[in-house]
Parts: structure tokens; sequence; C-alpha cells
């Protein structure tokens, strides 16, 4: 776990070759609309598991009119010394992912063991009303930071969950040994994957009751949708094997779960605060998270925060940048450079464009 101290883009989006230097602290990229600053949060998502912040696909990062493929390589200053990692796709398969760990190939899962990211997006504005996939994915990432593992166990259970999905559907009848199998697998890494989310939850929670009434509102999170052990999980998908080749998928299990948010100053539900409000809710708990993370584990996350400062009040926005200072790496874009005036000398500036 650790902060990135360079950070290499070959033909990756609209950066043909960029290299940056960060320092710890803040990282600060500004430049006109359109001069790529997202584009290197982004790249600085894929250096931990998962589609990274956009959730695009591969092929569309490779820089259109560039060669085919891309590359981001960074070095991570670790306790234990300088770390490389590298992911990228090759022009021959532009849809695969490549990593690479100190020069020797690796999962994309395994990058979770060295390096946590967490962002904020505009984006993510809608996160309370959206369906409750796009809250999944962001509990996962919470838990993620917590739990190296999680990635793993998420990866073993939709795969199989597709296998028993596939099996269902087909023609003749499902061999039944092999969909025990499957059921079991699920069970186990699904069993996993709600531990994991409700200690994180839980931890989580705590936290942001400890946290004072600041200017981010404060959130009560709860798990909802789909809770159980793998004893429940495996005697929910034997028991529901029927209904579930009816509707051609599991209708139970962790991948069914959502995070409810509730504003805690109101005791009311996140998806019915304002616009504003949610914003609030949301960076308090990624605050809350990151440090969190930093506690227990002793590495402060990377942290990427699109276009947040301009969205902010100036108080709220000198409240963000006390409450980070010292927090570890903290990546911010906007563009203008006045935004960032007050967060000191020791920050890193960069101009895009
Ligand atoms: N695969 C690609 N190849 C080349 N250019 C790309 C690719 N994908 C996106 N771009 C370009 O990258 C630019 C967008 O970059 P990005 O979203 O990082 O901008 P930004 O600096 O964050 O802007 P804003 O301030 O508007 O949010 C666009 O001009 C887009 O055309």
């Amino acid at each position: 776990m650790a902060m990135l101290s360079r950070l290499r883009l070959t033909d990756y989006r609209n950066h043909a070759g960029l290299v940056l230097a960060p320092g710890a602290g803040f990282v600060v990229l500004t430049g006109e609309n359109g001069a790529g600053k997202t584009n290197v949060l982004e790249a600085v998502s894929l250096l931990a598991p998962g589609r990274g912040l956009r959730r695009a696909a591969l092929s569309d990062m490779q820089r259109q009119g560039g060669p085919g493929g891309f590359g981001i390589a960074a070095t991570l200053a670790a306790a234990a010394g300088a770390v490389e990692i590298a992911t990228g796709t090759l022009a021959a398969a532009p849809e695969r992912r490549q990593v690479r760990i100190q020069g020797a190939a690796a999962t994309a899962n395994t990058l979770a063991e060295w390096l946590t990211v967490l962002w904020l997006t505009p984006a993510m504005d809608r996160l309370f009303v959206e369906p409750a996939g796009e809250r999944r994915r962001f509990l996962d990432r919470l838990t993620l930071a917590l739990e190296p593992g999680h990635a793993h166990h998420a990866a073993r259970y939709d795969a199989a969950m597709r296998a028993r999905n596939r099996l269902l559907a087909a023609d003749e009848p499902a061999d039944p040994d092999w969909l025990t199998a499957l059921e079991v697998q699920m069970a186990d890494h699904g069993g996993a994957i709600d531990a994991a989310r409700r200690s994180a939850v839980a931890l989580l929670g705590e936290r942001l009751a400890m946290t004072p009434d600041g200017p981010f509102a404060r959130a009560a999170l709860t798990l909802e949708g789909w809770r159980g052990d793998a004893d429940r999980l495996l005697a929910d998908l034997r028991h529901n094997r029927a209904r579930d080749t009816a509707a051609g998928r599991a209708l139970a299990g962790p991948h069914r779960a959502d995070l409810a948010v509730t504003h805690l100053g109101k005791g009311q539900a996140a998806a019915l605060a304002s616009t504003g409000e949610q914003k609030a809710l949301l960076l308090g708990i990624v605050l809350a998270h990151a440090e969190l993370v930093a506690q227990r584990t002793g590495h402060a996350p990377v942290l990427l925060l699109d276009e947040v400062a301009a969205h902010l009040d100036p108080v709220r926005r000198a409240a963000l940048f006390d409450r980070l200072a010292g927090h570890g790496q903290v990546w911010m874009t906007g563009t203008e450079p006045a935004l960032f005036a007050d967060i000191g000398d020791a920050a890193t500036r960069v101009t895009l464009g």
C-alpha cells in the first residue's frame, strides 16, 4: 500500500506520452475542459482492480489515432521500497487487460495488495437515486480497501453464478453434481463477500457516528437487499433452481445487495436529500472511509477527487482541504488554479493541455 511517486501514460486517451512525478499530499491537475484531467484520474483508478472510474471499455481508452494499445505505468513509494506496477493493453488484443507487478505478469485483482484507490466523480452525484448496482459497486470499492481479498471472492462468485445461469438455461437437464459444485462455490465466495461488506458497513458506520457534525453531512449506512451466510445461500440456491431457471438468473444472493444511506442529521433517506446534500453525504462517506482505512491499515488510500473543489462553497472547500491535509496522496482536478490557492506550497501542481 502506498502512494504514486511516478506515473507514465502512453497512448492513453488524449495523452500520447505524459510523465508526472507526484509528491505525497495534494496533486492538483488544472487545465481547460477536455485537457485530459479526468483521463489522468481514470488512469490512476486502473491501478486498482476493476474497470476504472468511468467503467469504460478498454478499447475506448487507447488513444484514437495512436498505434493501438495503451500503457499506464507507476512507481509506488512503499514502506519496503519502490514497487513498479503497470497495466495496459496490446494493439493485438485491445480488450485484454495486462497487469505487471515488478515486471512479472499478475492478475488485476492482486493490484489491491499494493494500492488502494478511491474516487469521487461528478457522475457519482446520482449514486443515491440510481439502481442498486452502482451503490453495490461503490460499497465493494469501500470494502476492497479494507479487505484486499474481496475482489477475488467477487470474481469467483460471478464466474460460478454465470456458469450456473448457463447450466440452468441449457436445453438438456443440468448435471446435478455440477450444479451443486457451482452452488457450493457461489455459497463459499458469496458468504465471504457478504461478511466483508457487513464488516465494512459496520466499521464505516461507527466511524461516521464518531465524526463530529461538520460541514459535510453525516450518513448512516445499512446493507439491504440480501443478507446471509454461506449456508443460507447454499440452501436458497438449491431451493430456487426452478425459479431461477424461469427468471434466467439467480434471484437471491449478494449480487442483489444494496447499500442504504440515510442522512443522519435529518433522519431521511439520502435519495430524498437535495443535490447539494447528496454530494456532501457522499463526500462525508469517502472522507470517513479514507480515514478509517488509514487508521486500520496504516496506509492512506490514494484519493481521486474529480471536480469536487469547484462544487463546494469557499467555507466547505477550506474545510475539505483542512481535513485532507496530511491524509496522504489526494489528486484533485479543476479548471481554475485559483480554486486551489489555499492548499499551500507542498502540493504538486500540474497544468494539462
Ligand atoms: N481514446 C481517446 N483518444 C483520444 N482522445 C480521447 C480518447 N478518449 C477521450 N479523449 C479526449 O479526452 C478529452 C476528455 O478528457 P477529460 O475528460 O480528461 O477532460 P477534462 O480535462 O477532465 O475536462 P473537463 O474539465 O471538461 O472535465 C476529450 O477531448 C476527448 O475527446
